[in-house]
């Protein structure tokens, strides 16, 4: 699975920790930025992995800021970007299963590193279920259209 991850300044520390898993787990993984805690906007990193993901380049996408609002708040205005805050492992879980996120984002400002590896491994290695969020999900693209 080819995942695209990004951060902020906000997200550097954590982004660097799991990229680590995802190597480990054997995920081919790309890196777009930002590497430093120099301040950056997070539109900036959220719209180029939005879109890497949009054009199918990418499986998925992880992205992750102070608290993964605004990151992921941006990342939503692409279109066929379903992006999903998780700092819980029902969240994760739900995002696939139900909303087939193809986005997560979180915070590094409100999740420590053991937390977000456990969403991280259930978000990749969940399923959507289809049936009845097929439905639900084809309406979220109506609205882009
Ligand atoms: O997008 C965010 C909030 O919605 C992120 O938490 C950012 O990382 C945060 O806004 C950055 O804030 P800073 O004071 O400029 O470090």
């Amino acid at each position: 699975m080819k995942v695209a991850i990004g951060c902020d300044h906000g997200g550097l520390h954590l982004k660097e920790d799991i990229k680590s898993l995802l190597a480990d787990g054997g995920y081919e993984v790309t890196d777009f930025g930002t590497n430093s805690t120099d301040s950056v906007d997070y539109p900036d990193i959220a719209v180029p992995v939005a879109n890497a993901v949009a054009n199918g380049e990418f499986d998925r996408g992880i992205l992750i800021c102070g608290t993964g609002i605004g990151i992921g708040i941006a990342a939503n205005k692409v279109k066929g970007i379903r992006a999903a805050l998780c700092h819980d492992t029902f969240s994760a879980h739900a995002s696939r299963e139900h909303n087939n996120a193809n986005i997560l984002t979180m915070g590094e400002r409100i999740i420590g590193p053991g937390l977000a590896r456990d969403i991280v491994k259930i978000w990749l290695t969940t399923e959507f279920e289809g049936g009845r969020h097929e439905r639900r999900v084809a309406k979220i693209a109506d609205i882009e259209e």
